[in-house]
């Protein structure tokens, strides 16, 4: 059974210091406490319109970390340059709609996949893995492999939003036959957006999913229980969900 990789999304550390400016609380300091309640990687997203982490959080996360990250970016000129200047482990394409409360849905590599080639192939060309954030969807996965990406992430939010039952198991249902996809192709397959406690162990189990990432819930949670304690339930959650399967 693959091993089931935790990556941290501190994106919401750095709203909550943009509240009031500063430089409390830290990204930094999140992602250092992150590793030692065992994330296998950090990932943060610098959007455009610069809402919670910084070109300066970036500079020092790709500077000082010792754990993989995972730079989500918008396909733009402007992320790329940042991306190929930092060269992070790997670097997730996402939509970005300037407008939106959160990333609302997958990228569209089969209607677009023109456009997304050139970062695609400036990425890999510097040796930085690609994911592309995508619905679970086969046409979507099947343009993500034609156009060269490594890695797919999934997008778990319409998973993690619904309350009917059925409608969850059918999107459920959804991401798994993505998941196997995905391997069937020699993608490497992510999932993340939404998990909470109660909705991670069903994504978990699927065992061709080799990492999630979570954020806003986990930093929601830290107001709580702190947050090396809030990661490290999140970790035993996948890893028993995993062993069950195994
Ligand atoms: C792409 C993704 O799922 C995360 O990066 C998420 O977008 C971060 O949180 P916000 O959407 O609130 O910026
Ligand atoms: N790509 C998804 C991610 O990084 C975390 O999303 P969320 O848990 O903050 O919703």
């Amino acid at each position: 059974m693959k091993h089931l990789r935790l990556g941290v999304n501190i994106d919401h550390v750095a709203t909550i210091r943009n509240a009031r400016g500063g430089v409390h609380p830290d990204p930094l300091r999140a992602a250092r406490i992150a590793e030692a309640a065992g994330a296998d990687g950090i990932t943060a997203h610098l959007r455009e319109d610069r809402r919670h982490i910084s070109d300066g959080d970036i500079t020092r996360l790709a500077h000082e970390l010792t754990i993989p990250l995972n730079f989500e970016m918008a396909a733009t000129k402007e992320m790329l340059e940042i991306a190929l200047s930092h060269k992070p482990h790997a670097s997730c394409l996402v939509p970005e709609k300037r407008e939106e409360r959160t990333t609302e849905g997958g990228l569209d590599v089969a209607g677009g996949h023109n456009s997304l080639q050139h970062y695609v192939d400036s990425l890999k060309g510097a040796d930085i893995r690609v994911s592309l954030f995508i619905e679970a969807d086969p046409k979507q996965i099947e343009a993500a492999k034609n156009i060269g990406a490594d890695i797919i992430e999934i997008h778990t939010g319409a998973y993690c939003d619904m309350e009917d039952p059925a409608q969850r198991q059918a999107e459920f249902e959804r991401i798994q036959k993505a998941a196997a996809l995905a391997e069937e192709l020699g993608l490497e397959c992510h999932a993340g957006h939404g998990l909470t406690y109660g909705t991670v162990a069903p994504i978990a189990a699927i065992p061709t999913i080799v990492e999630l990432n979570i954020g806003h819930f986990l930093i929601g949670e830290a107001i709580f229980s702190g947050l090396e304690p809030a990661i490290t339930k999140m970790r035993k959650l996948m890893d028993d969900a995993r062993q069950a399967v195994a």
